[in-house]
């Protein structure tokens, strides 16, 4: 599996879905890389010009990748694995209604699972994984990564 050869990792919010207010995405992701950084030796550093290695965006159906986004729920996201250019870049679909709390997809819960990808994890067949493919509505507030992710990710980075 392809994995970031660095510990530092920069990241860019490159455009804000209209249903959040600005700060409620850059706080979402913050804590979502919070979550991959709790438990690896992974820092992460969020930039505001240049290329950073792992390009946020929002975007509709076709966005100038070969994975063109499905309209409402379906896929929800995607993101690349490691590597250069499009490597770690995560997409999310503006065709959802992004939510920081339920009903709706929650955009901090969608960003620990692109992120997951964007560190090199495929998905998992444990249904109480993060990496596991289809979305359910958990509560936010109590989320934690399962020993499962844990594992998945410190085998790639150590702990
Ligand atoms: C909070 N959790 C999330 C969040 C997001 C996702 C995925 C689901 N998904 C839809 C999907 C459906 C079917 C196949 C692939 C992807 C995405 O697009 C991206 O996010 C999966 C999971 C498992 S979970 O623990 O319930
Ligand atoms: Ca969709
Ligand atoms: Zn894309
Ligand atoms: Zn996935």
């Amino acid at each position: 599996r392809p994995v970031w050869k660095k510990r530092l990792i920069t990241y860019r919010i490159n455009n804000y879905t209209p249903d959040l207010r600005p700060e409620d995405v850059d706080d979402a992701f913050q804590k979502a890389f919070q979550v991959w950084s709790d438990v690896t030796p992974l820092k992460f550093r969020k930039i505001h010009e240049n290329e950073a290695d792992i390009m946020i965006q929002f975007a509709f159906r076709e966005h100038r990748d070969a994975y063109p986004f499905d309209g409402p729920w379906g896929i929800l996201a995607h993101a690349f694995a490691p590597g250069a250019g499009l490597g770690g870049d995560a997409h999310f679909d503006e065709a959802e209604t992004w939510t920081k709390a339920r009903k709706g997809p929650n955009l901090f819960l969608v960003a620990v699972h692109e992120i997951g990808h964007s560190l090199g994890l495929g998905h998992s067949s444990d249904t109480s994984a993060i990496m596991f493919p289809s979305y359910r509505d958990i509560d936010y507030k109590i989320f934690r990564l399962s020993a499962d992710d844990i594992h998945g990710i410190q085998s790639l980075y150590g702990r």
